[in-house]
């Protein structure tokens, strides 16, 4: 279906709760989503590859994006710096393609300013414990960052609130079936299409 303007997905949730799996399942499936890429300060990972999982940036050229307006939203996490560029998500988004946003919720807060009318998800883990076990599972995080991670992501529970929808990610199959049913869901709202079929009417 081509619409005027595309659906602003933002995803967020604790770190280690399953964001990048959910959105790599997300991609397996013919959904026709785009996917923000980010930038940051942060070190890649093994195995991550930059323009791909993120844009790595020094902190001055991170700071360079900022005050050149490069940016819709942007964060501190646990001393690093993340971002989302902002043409990209403002040339998919005219271009009728709905997009995702994988970030936290300071970021997420943000962006709800200048895209009201963008989807905000929150995924959660089954409980604490099985968050932190996902965490030291991955195996790429110090014992000090895991802790530091624990509180921020005790903080952004706390902030569920300020979301349209809250999705338990207990098996990625079923996180990925909720999402794609709320993407469905907020693409036929009726505020989204009465201006395209008042226009259908006309003709
Ligand atoms: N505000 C904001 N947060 C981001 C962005 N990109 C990633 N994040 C978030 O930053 C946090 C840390 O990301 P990362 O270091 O990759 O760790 P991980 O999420 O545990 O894999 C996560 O909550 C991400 O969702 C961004 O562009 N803006
Ligand atoms: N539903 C799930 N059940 C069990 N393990 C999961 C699930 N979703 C993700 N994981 C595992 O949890 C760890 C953290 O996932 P990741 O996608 O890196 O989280 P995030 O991007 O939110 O930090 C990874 O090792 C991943 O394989």
């Amino acid at each position: 279906m081509k619409r005027d303007k595309g659906l602003l997905i933002v995803l967020s949730g604790p770190s280690g709760v399953g964001k990048g799996t959910v959105c790599g399942a997300l991609r397996q499936h013919d959904t026709h989503i785009r996917y923000s890429v980010s930038a940051t300060t942060r070190k890649p990972r093994q195995g991550e590859v930059d323009g791909v999982n993120y844009f790595f940036k020094s902190k001055e050229e991170f700071e360079h994006m900022i005050e050149n307006n490069q940016l819709l939203e942007w964060a501190k996490y646990v001393d690093n710096y993340y971002g989302t560029p902002r043409k990209y998500v403002e040339d998919t988004i005219a271009l009728g393609h709905d997009v995702i946003l994988e970030i936290e919720v300071q970021g997420a807060l943000q962006v709800r300013e200048t895209f009201p009318e963008g989807v905000f998800i929150f995924l959660m883990p089954p409980s604490l414990k099985e968050l932190r076990s996902r965490i030291e599972n991955r195996g790429t995080e110090t014992k000090d960052l895991i802790d530091s991670r624990m509180t921020v992501a005790q903080e952004e529970i706390e902030l569920m609130d300020k979301y349209d929808y809250v999705v338990e990610n207990d098996e990625v199959e079923a996180a990925v079936e909720r999402i794609k049913s709320i993407v469905t869901a907020e693409n036929c709202r009726k505020e989204r299409l009465i201006d395209k079929y008042k226009q259908l009417v006309k003709e």
